[in-house]
């Protein structure tokens, strides 16, 4: 018999795996780029080798996805991502042999993937884009690396010897449209309004349009407008709270007093930047906070790619000081703060994936595992953790916190009542100090 997750696997899967192509025909857009793909394989396949192909584009436009129907036309595919660090090793011990080993009358060609070849990590830099470079020079098999970013200095090398082929955001409608194509696979009534909305919202990032819409869905099956009108205020009192403070006060003392929320700093920015100008009415104070606003929402990138979180304190310095000061004096007047009701649903859907990346993150480390490998084992271990014992050894090792344990553990049914319940086994009992926010001047 088959395990109940496995014979349930299409209900459990994010919506992202659930609808992931897995032929050419299935991509949204990029259809020049695709083309010249199928050439580059037909090519391998007529018997003449070709350079390594880069796909290059911003995230959640399909490079991983593509890499892998590239792989399906192969007789094998070797992935590996380069932002884990023990790809190096991994890189020359695996990849280097297989890749200059292959006799000449074996035409078992095998793909091989170096997924996010920019984010390498950390301090094995150099050695890790050497290994690289020597497998291209060296391989005999195709090879598919994909990146982000086109300025990268790690790709400075590694470009001249590859065929550079550039994946574009798809367009808003293109996306509206697959979005429309999932709500019917899911036999979802989904608002028009919504789905645009989620369109324009991403980006062109289908990746986070298709997370949005499953986090609106929430096992419903109808999205309606009304939940872009929804007031926030009901939602988020202690953020509004915040947010009039800076935009009311030029008290330093009282801004970072009202900013000790325990809320998404991230979430603090968005909200901020929505009502500037709705308080302010000169236009150099209303470019003065919202430079301030740029400014922190580079030094959440910066700790997102560090880890380092002192950075979170000085965005949050930027949003709170360097706002309320933007202003020449304080208005006296009644404001009535507020934000498209969607932009605050995203916003409390991105705290909840920002509790998905810190728990796969977690996993990474201790099992050396990439990410995105990382994800796919929160249904096994969904499974371990309902053993009490099992979830305590479990949540010690991994460090989780309550949130990213409540991720991994999940929603189920209680017995009694037939309702979803949660029950956070191994967690300590609740701790205001612990949860507060980052936001924290200390
Ligand atoms: N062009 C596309 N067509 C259809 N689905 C897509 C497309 N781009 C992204 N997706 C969806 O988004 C998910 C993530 O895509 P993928 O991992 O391939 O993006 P990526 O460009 O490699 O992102 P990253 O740079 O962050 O690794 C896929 O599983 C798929 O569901």
């Amino acid at each position: 018999m088959q395990h109940s997750y496995l014979s349930d696997r299409g209900k459990r899967m994010s919506w992202t795996e659930k609808y992931r192509p897995s032929t050419f025909d299935e991509m949204v857009g990029n259809k020049k780029a695709i083309e010249e793909i199928k050439e580059w394989i037909q090519a391998w396949k007529d018997g003449k080798p070709q350079p390594p192909l880069l796909l290059i584009g911003p995230p959640g436009t399909g490079k991983t996805t593509l890499a892998h129907i590239i792989g399906s036309y192969f007789s094998d595919k070797l992935e590996l991502n380069a932002s884990d660090k023990r790809s190096y090793d991994l890189l020359i011990n695996i990849i280097g042999e297989a890749s200059t080993t292959r006799s000449l009358f074996d035409d078992n060609l095998k793909l091989i993937i170096l997924d996010e070849v920019d984010g390498i990590h950390g301090n094995e830099d150099r050695g890790g884009v050497r290994a690289i470079n020597k497998i291209i020079k060296e391989s005999k098999h195709p090879i598919v690396l994909t990146a982000n970013d086109p300025y990268s200095k790690k790709l400075q090398t590694i470009k001249p010897a590859c065929k550079i082929i550039n994946i574009r955001k798809a367009h808003p409608n293109s996306i509206v449209a697959y979005l429309k194509r999932i709500c019917q696979k899911e036999n979802i009534e989904a608002d028009p309004k919504i789905l645009r909305e989620l369109a324009k919202r991403s980006h062109g990032d289908l990746r986070s349009a298709i997370n949005d819409l499953e986090a609106m869905a929430k096992g419903e099956k109808r999205i309606g407008a009304e939940i872009l009108e929804a007031g926030e205020k009901d939602v988020f009192p202690g953020l509004f709270d915040a947010i009039r403070a800076i935009l009311k006060s030029k008290n330093i003392r009282h801004v970072r007093e009202a900013m000790q929320i325990d809320e998404d700093p991230q979430l603090l920015l968005e909200f901020t930047a929505e009502n500037v100008p709705r308080e302010y009415e000169k236009p150099h104070e209303i470019r003065k906070a919202y430079n301030h606003l740029s400014r922190a929402d580079i030094f959440f990138g910066r700790a997102k790619q560090t880890r380092d979180y002192i950075y979170w304190r000085y965005a949050s310095e930027h949003i709170g000081v360097g706002v309320a000061l933007s202003k020449d004096e304080t208005y006296r007047k009644f404001t009535r703060y507020a934000g498209p009701g969607s932009l605050q649903f995203l916003g409390r859907t991105r705290a909840k994936r920002q509790t998905i990346d810190n728990l796969a993150e977690k996993i990474s480390r201790k099992l050396h595992i990439s990410k995105k490998v990382a994800i796919t084992t929160f249904p096994y271990l969904k499974i371990i953790v309902e053993d009490e014992k099992m979830a305590k050894e479990i949540r010690k090792y991994l460090e989780l916190t309550d949130e990213e344990f409540k991720i991994l553990k999940g929603k189920r049914k209680s017995r009694k009542t037939g309702k979803a319940e949660q029950k956070v086994e191994g967690a300590d009992p609740p701790d205001r100090e612990k949860q507060t926010t980052l936001l924290q001047f200390k």
